[in-house]
């Protein structure tokens, strides 16, 4: 990771099609100035484990946006990883509560992907979290699908939606559980040149 000087008038991208991206931004005063949701294939090739899947599809959706002079592009690939099984987000209901079954009881990691590119330069990093879930019961999980909180979500839930209530412990970034490694998305801004602590708030 390499330091550029910090610039004013670059403009931000966010390169995702996630409100919780958007919303993370926010949190740190970031707004983008416009929103372009990357269009890729995210089925993950043969035998591919899940840090170097997430990496692999956060730089596709990097490459994959178009970008003008002056812009700084921001996106992110959320994979959820039980042991060598990457599990992305769920096609339908079933498919969700397949998922929990299977990370019920049981700890699992999340690994969400950051890339910022300028012009042709990337800026890249994984962040790993520990996450437990409780042991589930059916009525808990068939409660959950009812809310229809696990659409969209990488392994069928969200920990910042009803299901917290099924996380009793994580060992690492919450942020990057939600979607976006808060701390981590902020240094690859600055070293981009895009300074991320208030500056273009
Ligand atoms: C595990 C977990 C995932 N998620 C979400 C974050 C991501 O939006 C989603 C994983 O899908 P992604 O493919 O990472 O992102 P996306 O399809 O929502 O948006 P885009 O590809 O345009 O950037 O799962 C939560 O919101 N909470 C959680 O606890």
């Amino acid at each position: 990771m390499s330091a550029l000087p910090p610039e004013t008038g670059l403009r931000l991208i966010l390169g995702s099609a996630s409100p919780r991206r958007r919303d993370l931004l926010a949190q740190i005063g970031l707004v983008p100035h416009e929103v372009r949701p990357p269009e890729i294939d995210e089925t993950p090739a043969r035998g591919e484990l899940p840090r170097a899947y997430a990496r692999r599809i956060a730089l596709e959706k990097a490459r994959a946006v178009s970008l003008d002079e002056g812009e700084v592009l921001l996106c992110a690939d959320t994979t959820v990883a039980l042991g060598r099984r990457i599990m992305g987000k769920p096609a339908d209901a079933a498919e969700a509560a397949r998922f929990l079954h299977l990370l019920s009881g049981r700890r699992h990691t999340v690994i969400t992907a950051v890339a910022v590119r300028r012009g042709d330069r990337l800026w890249q990093r994984e962040v790993e979290t520990a996450v437990k879930m409780k042991r589930l019961s059916n009525p808990e999980v068939n409660a959950y699908l009812a809310t229809g909180d696990w659409q969209g979500k990488a392994g069928g839930y969200a920990i910042q939606g009803p299901a917290g209530a099924f996380i009793p412990w994580i060992n690492g970034s919450f942020t990057g559980v939600v979607g976006l490694p808060l701390a981590e998305a902020a240094g690859l801004l600055t070293a981009a040149g895009y300074p991320a602590y208030g500056e273009n708030a």
